[in-house]
């Protein structure tokens, strides 16, 4: 209740009110609470033959609802275990993850079920997983909807259908509808895999490699799938890719090294006057919960840093100079 103006001015807030407000900015807040996606130190260790692996080492990511953000990285650091993690099909060691505000360390099978076929949707890089080759395009799309349950009213049927369609019509292959995957293309049995991913609305569409088998001019059409599906169907977007023109394109990639988020470029895009559009790029290192940044291994062997550096605050950056034997 607030205190009524006295002579015209502003509400003076209440006792009451300023205690509301300073109990809610003190409140803690959940890491990355309001994200697509929040992995919090994550850990993936695996034990193979007695001997673990460290596939993630305690990497922190946070992807914003809405956002395409291409994963990018060496062989071995670690993308395709954080895809499977976020896919629901692995579960973390250690560390926090969660995606659309689901808890991937603590949901039970039946959630993960769940997670698995209407929270997200996957893209593999083998054509051939993502679809079943005895049906049709549009029967490889209805066919989540049909194992997701619900009523099998000649209604409900009839929204099915007009789901498919309208998902093979935005992704530019309607007139494939009737088609089996061997009688596809590679870029068009990609385009069905994303209509198939998307069959459940899913808020994360995951990609792993989903143009690693194909020619720069297919991948083209198929990241242009994504983008439709980003833009048009608000879905956010994570794509593993070694493709330069992918991640060329997106507006943020990421650099997975040593199974942690070592680096990103984030990309601007601006429309003049005359509409001429500019892109600029800006490369960041990322600055972890503890403080630690990892930087770019060129940069260091440039100017011989190693071991130790000199670290002094200025008004608006921190410089880093070599170690100073003098001292
Ligand atoms: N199921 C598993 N069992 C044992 N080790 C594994 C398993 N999956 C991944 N690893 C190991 O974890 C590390 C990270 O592998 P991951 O497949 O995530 O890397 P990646 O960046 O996706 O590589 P690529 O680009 O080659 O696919 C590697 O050392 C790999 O050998």
């Amino acid at each position: 209740m607030s205190t009524e103006p006295t002579s015209g001015g502003p509400a003076v807030p209440s006792l009451d009110e300023l205690r509301g407000r300073a109990l809610a900015a003190a409140a803690p807040r959940r890491y990355g609470a309001d994200a697509a996606i929040a992995c919090d130190r994550v850990v993936k260790i695996f034990t193979a033959d007695k001997v673990e692996v460290q596939a993630l080492q305690g990497l922190d990511l946070t992807v914003d609802r809405g956002d395409l953000v291409a994963l990018v990285g060496a062989s071995g650091s670690g993308k395709s275990t954080l895809l499977n993690i976020l896919a629901g099909l692995e579960t973390p060691t250690a560390g926090s993850a969660r995606v659309d505000g689901c808890d991937l360390l603590a949901m039970s099978a039946k959630e993960r079920l769940r997670y698995r076929r209407e929270v997200v949707g996957f893209v593999w890089q083998q054509t051939a997983r993502n679809l079943m080759p005895f049906l049709t395009a549009a029967q490889n799309v209805a066919l989540p909807v049909q194992l997701r349950g619900g009523r099998s009213t000649p209604a409900a049927a009839r929204r099915r259908g007009q789901r498919v369609a309208e998902l093979l019509e935005a992704l530019e292959i309607g007139d494939l509808a009737h088609r089996r995957p061997a009688e596809l293309s590679g870029g068009q049995q990609q385009r069905v895999a994303i209509a198939v991913a998307m069959a459940n609305d899913p808020s994360v569409l995951l990609a792993d490699e989903p143009t690693g088998e194909l020619d720069t001019e297919t991948a083209a059409g198929v990241f242009h799938a994504f983008r439709t599906v980003n833009r048009e169907l608000g879905a956010t977007v994570v794509i593993v890719t070694h493709d330069p023109m992918v991640a060329g394109e997106v507006r943020r990639s990421v650099a997975i090294r040593d199974g942690r988020t070592a680096s990103e470029v984030l990309r601007r895009t601006e429309v003049d006057e005359h509409g001429t559009e500019t892109t600029s790029e800006r490369e960041y290192v990322m600055l972890d919960r503890t403080g630690r940044v990892q930087l770019p291994a060129a940069f260091l062997a440039a100017l011989g840093m190693e071991h130790r550096v000199a670290a002094d605050l200025a008004a608006d950056h921190i410089a880093l100079r070599p170690d100073d034997p003098g001292h």
